[in-house]
């Protein structure tokens, strides 16, 4: 196609759980400097909700089948990647200059960036653009010492993105800061509350050094950081599953929010990330919900329904928490019919999380 860059970047957008990887995203697309980008989203979870939280959707933009692109989706974007590739020169959809892949809030970018290295056919089309890792001000610090994810996310990054600066107390974040120039200090240390910032410029531009990280002369990364390598090979921690609540019928606001608050109150440490789409009593429009360990975000309003399903959808990503305990007690507190579906465990797709 005749405007295509040669080499397509492949821009990386990672960040622990609830980082506000989506809400940079939705913010950057608006950007008419960055109009021609295709977006691939690969969700930890049985059921992906960020295609429909980000509200925009067209045939550049492709979900990656559910599991960690850094476990068991790399085939799966490789795939992706060449197909659109494919179309694009046969001018099937519309034309894109860069691709920017939201990863889940738990892979490690560095498998990411060695699948556009390894495939014969992508890296001849595509190089690696940027790595942009959101890090949640309020809970960055706290995913830092506790998952070795957030810490191989930050400090593989290009440019460090400080979200939820707004709701921050100022001690913590400059902490925080002072720990994130330590993990990577070749990264930009940016803001999204900082009203300068220069979103298109964000992405596409290789940079001569990644941290601590070889640059091979084909410009792909070649090496992991041995200081981050976990103990168990690089997967996941153990107990991290997810699971989704499927609810019939509308939901009652007051009780589904005090329910919420109690469950993140009192097991916000293991509860890594809420998200749904409601349907509630006396809203013609979806309420979308965000809850990250303890800090639960107001409600939004979406624009209006994704698809003909009007359930609630709920998902849930917990380090060692019952499936079945929340759904009795969502059940006993919202009054709600009978939870219709409950995905726990660890089907096929993400193996590589173990459940204990
Ligand atoms: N106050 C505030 N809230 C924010 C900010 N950035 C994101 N949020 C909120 O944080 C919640 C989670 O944001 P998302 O963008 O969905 O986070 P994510 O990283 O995509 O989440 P996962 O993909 O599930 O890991 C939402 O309720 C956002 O509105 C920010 O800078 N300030």
């Amino acid at each position: 196609m005749a405007n295509s860059p040669a080499f397509t970047p492949v821009n990386l957008l990672t960040g622990f759980l609830g980082s506000g990887k989506t809400t940079l995203l939705k913010r950057l697309l608006t950007e008419p400097a960055l109009a021609e980008t295709a977006v691939l989203i690969n969700e930890f979870g049985e059921v992906g909700l960020d295609h429909y939280l980000l509200e925009r959707i067209d045939e550049t933009m492709v979900l990656l089948q559910s599991g960690c692109l850094c476990c068991t989706v790399r085939g799966e974007l490789a795939d992706a990647l060449r197909d659109l590739h494919s179309r694009r020169e046969r001018g099937l959809i519309p034309n894109f200059k860069r691709v920017v892949i939201e990863s889940t809030g738990l892979a490690d970018p560095f498998p990411v960036l060695s699948t556009l290295k390894a495939d014969p056919v992508l890296r001849h089309h595509f190089r690696p653009g940027n790595v942009i890792a959101t890090v949640d001000a309020v809970n960055g610090m706290r995913q830092l010492d506790t998952y070795i994810e957030s810490n191989r996310q930050a400090a593989i990054a290009d440019r460090l993105m400080l979200t939820k600066t707004d709701i921050a107390d100022e001690e913590g974040l400059d902490l925080l800061r002072e720990r994130l120039r330590r993990l990577n200090p070749d990264a930009a240390l940016l803001s999204t509350a900082d009203g300068e910032l220069d979103v298109a410029g964000l992405f596409d531009e290789a940079v001569a050094t990644r941290g601590s990280i070889a640059q091979s002369p084909s410009g792909f990364y070649c090496e992991t950081p041995a200081m981050l390598e976990t103990a168990d090979g690089g997967t996941h921690q153990a107990a991290v599953t997810s699971f989704v609540m499927s609810v019939e019928g509308a939901i009652d606001w007051t009780a589904f929010g005090v329910w919420l608050t109690m469950l993140l109150h009192r097991h916000g440490e293991r509860v890594l990330r809420v998200k749904g789409i409601l349907n509630l009593e006396g809203e013609a429009r979806p309420v979308a919900i965000h809850g990250v360990q303890h800090l639960v975000h107001p409600p939004t309003h979406m624009a209006a329904w994704p698809s003909d399903d009007r359930r609630s959808h709920i998902v849930f990503i917990v380090d060692g928490l019952d499936a079945s305990l929340l759904k009795r007690s969502f059940e006993a507190f919202t009054l709600a019919g009978p939870v219709s579906s409950l995905a726990g465990g660890a089907p096929s797709a993400r193996q590589d999380v173990q459940t204990s």
